[in-house]
């Protein structure tokens, strides 16, 4: 439903984005992740359709909401002035739909938006872009400004949202301990190259440990981490080959922590 091919996008001279392809299917969320400056703002700003790409195309169907990080309000609106606001922008509006949205956070409607604490500010902000009944809703760290508990609820209500089918969810986020069971493709960028992509489950099964005795080299596959001490060695590996594994070496899965963080790790220090 969103197609994306060969996307660039510089600013001045430098590229902050390039050679950027992928899809966004209904029903799926999908993660993106990647370093400060990795270009996730600048990738979701432009599948918002918000600036134009230097390079490639997005095809998006359907509407595509986008909540930034810093989701302007204006403050001397109430909460449901700004509600109204973002109706009459809006060719398709759900008022029931944002309204329950902010009665689960307890989000009081004649509230003024300057005097709402910041989590309850991204709340009308999440409630603004989900009564327009997205297609795609893109949304840039939403879990920042968030205590624990909101986190977990705001997520599992997205989670609700995407479930029907109808609707792509894409997320930026540095909290990647909190990824699994929620994502379902991954999208890691560095310094504003694709360097990881697809469904986690299926990287999920193409990723594992080998631990063994001190060595330079795994037995098979291409190494994403390693670590060695005096008399062993742990390399996290890419490898579809790890079922006739004999020898010194065991195995062990990796959690989606670990993958995310060992590829950050391996493009950091190259
Ligand atoms: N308006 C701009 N003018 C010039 N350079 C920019 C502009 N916006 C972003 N950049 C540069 O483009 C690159 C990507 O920035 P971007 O904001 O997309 O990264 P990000 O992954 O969202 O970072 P963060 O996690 O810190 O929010 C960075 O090097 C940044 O300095």
């Amino acid at each position: 439903m969103t197609t994306v091919t060969g996307l660039g996008k510089r600013y001045r001279a430098n590229w902050a984005l390039r050679d950027c392809g992928f899809e966004l299917k209904r029903g799926r969320v999908t993660a993106l992740v990647g370093a400060n400056g990795a270009g996730k703002t600048t990738l979701l700003t432009l599948l918002a359709g918000l600036m134009p790409p230097d390079e490639g195309t997005v095809h998006s169907e359907g509407r595509v909401r986008f909540v930034a990080q810093d989701k302007p309000l204006y403050k001397r609106f109430t909460v449901a002035e700004m509600l109204m606001q973002a109706e009459q922008l809006n060719n398709v509006w759900d008022q029931r739909k944002a309204e329950r949205w902010l009665r689960m956070f307890n989000v009081p409607l004649d509230r003024q938006c300057g005097r709402l604490s910041s989590g309850q500010h991204a709340q009308v902000a999440f409630a603004a872009a989900l009564g327009a009944v997205p297609d795609v809703l893109l949304l840039d760290e939403p879990l920042a400004n968030l205590d624990p508990l909101v986190r977990k609820k705001v997520m599992a209500e997205l989670l609700d949202e995407v479930a029907d089918g109808k609707m792509s969810l894409v997320l930026s986020t540095h909290v990647v301990g909190e990824l699994s069971g929620v994502a379902d493709e991954i999208l890691l960028l560095s310094r504003g190259h694709l360097v990881l992509d697809g469904e986690l489950d299926e990287l999920m099964t193409q990723h594992l440990y080998y631990v063994g005795p001190r060595s330079d080299e795994p037995p098979s596959g291409e190494v994403v981490q390693a670590r060695h001490r005096q008399q062993q060695s742990t390399f996290l590996v890419r490898d579809q080959s790890a079922a006739d594994l004999d020898g010194p070496w065991i195995t062990r899965p990796v959690s989606v922590e670990d993958l995310v963080l060992a590829y950050l790790d391996r493009e950091d220090a190259k």
